[in-house]
């Protein structure tokens, strides 16, 4: 039998889903999210002779999630998973390294005649609003970001001038639909560390989508790179931003069978195709930082 060794391991409840009401007179507030615990150390043991000495359960871990949204409430993804790394490291000797995801999913009040109503939601049409969290015992490193935040511009994209070879059947394209499914991942420079990451966070997704607005596109690599560029010149707490973007193709239906012109400038009609995509990733820096979002953190 050939020896083996044990590699890079890690365990933990993944996708603890917890809601937390905060109860302000009539009304209510609400917080709901998917938490994923990962944890690891001196873990050799349990994988070699099956010991559990140094095994914290999985179940505890599930169980800690929701006694600290009791004890602490939840404020953002950010800080509450900062106070579950921080504890499940610095509390359990075996443990040295916490990493927490989360995933946040919106809700909004339910609108009445006199305002919202005080504890009535609606599940928000948005984006999933995410968040990992990793603590090693010294340092927290924080990354936020958002996905499925789905956009769409009508008009201001064209595609043309590329390598032509005897594969390709493209044709250039001065007026097309640009559509895609933005996921961005966000790293914060070392003096923020909240609080303020719920407002970090809609300035941020503001500008994103400002900038997909306003950027004329000849690629969607272009508006892309505006995108993330316009983040970091205007969010001073950011220093590195990564996007995985797949080009939601809009292809003009060919009406001519039945005698109709179809247009871009009359108002064409599309054909929205599902598969298969183009699919645009970048990190964009601020002039010399340093790139420490993993190029695959945008694929989960
Ligand atoms: O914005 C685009 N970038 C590409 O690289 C590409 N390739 C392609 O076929 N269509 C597009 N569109």
């Amino acid at each position: 039998m050939p020896n083996t060794i044990l590699g890079q391991n890690q365990y933990g409840k993944a996708e603890n889903r917890v809601v937390k009401i905060t109860r302000d007179g009539a009304t209510h507030h609400i917080k709901d999210l998917n938490v994923s615990v990962a944890l690891s150390g001196d873990l050799d043991e349990v994988h070699y002779s099956g010991s559990n000495a140094n095994v914290l359960p999985t179940d505890t871990t599930k169980n800690t999630v929701f006694a600290f949204a009791k004890e602490q409430g939840i404020e953002s993804a950010e800080q509450f998973g900062i106070a579950l790394a921080r504890h499940f490291v610095d509390t359990t000797e075996p443990i040295r390294t916490a990493r927490i995801r989360v995933e946040e999913y919106a809700w909004e009040r339910i609108a009445g005649s006199g305002g919202g109503r005080p504890h009535s939601f609606v599940r928000g049409g948005r984006e999933t609003r995410t968040a990992q969290i990793t603590y090693d015992g010294q340092s927290v490193q924080v990354l936020s970001g958002l996905k499925g935040l789905t956009v769409l511009n009508s008009t201001d994209s064209e595609f043309w001038g590329y390598i032509k070879d005897k594969y390709t059947t493209l044709k250039e394209d001065h007026d097309r639909i640009l559509a895609t499914e933005v996921t961005a991942v966000w790293r914060h420079n070392s003096a923020h560390q909240g609080p303020g990451w719920d407002a970090s966070y809609e300035a941020t997704r503001e500008q994103m989508l400002g900038a997909f607005a306003e950027t004329y596109s000849l690629s969607l690599q272009q508006t892309l790179y505006q995108m993330g560029s316009q983040v970091l010149q205007n969010r001073p707490e950011l220093e590195e931003i990564r996007f995985s973007m797949p080009n939601k193709h809009h292809f003009r239906v060919d009406l001519e069978p039945f005698g109709l012109g179809n247009e871009a400038a009359d108002g064409a009609v599309y054909f929205a195709a599902d598969r298969p995509y183009g699919l645009i990733e970048a990190t964009v820096l601020r002039d010399g930082a340093e790139s420490l979002i993993p190029a695959d953190m945008t694929n989960l």
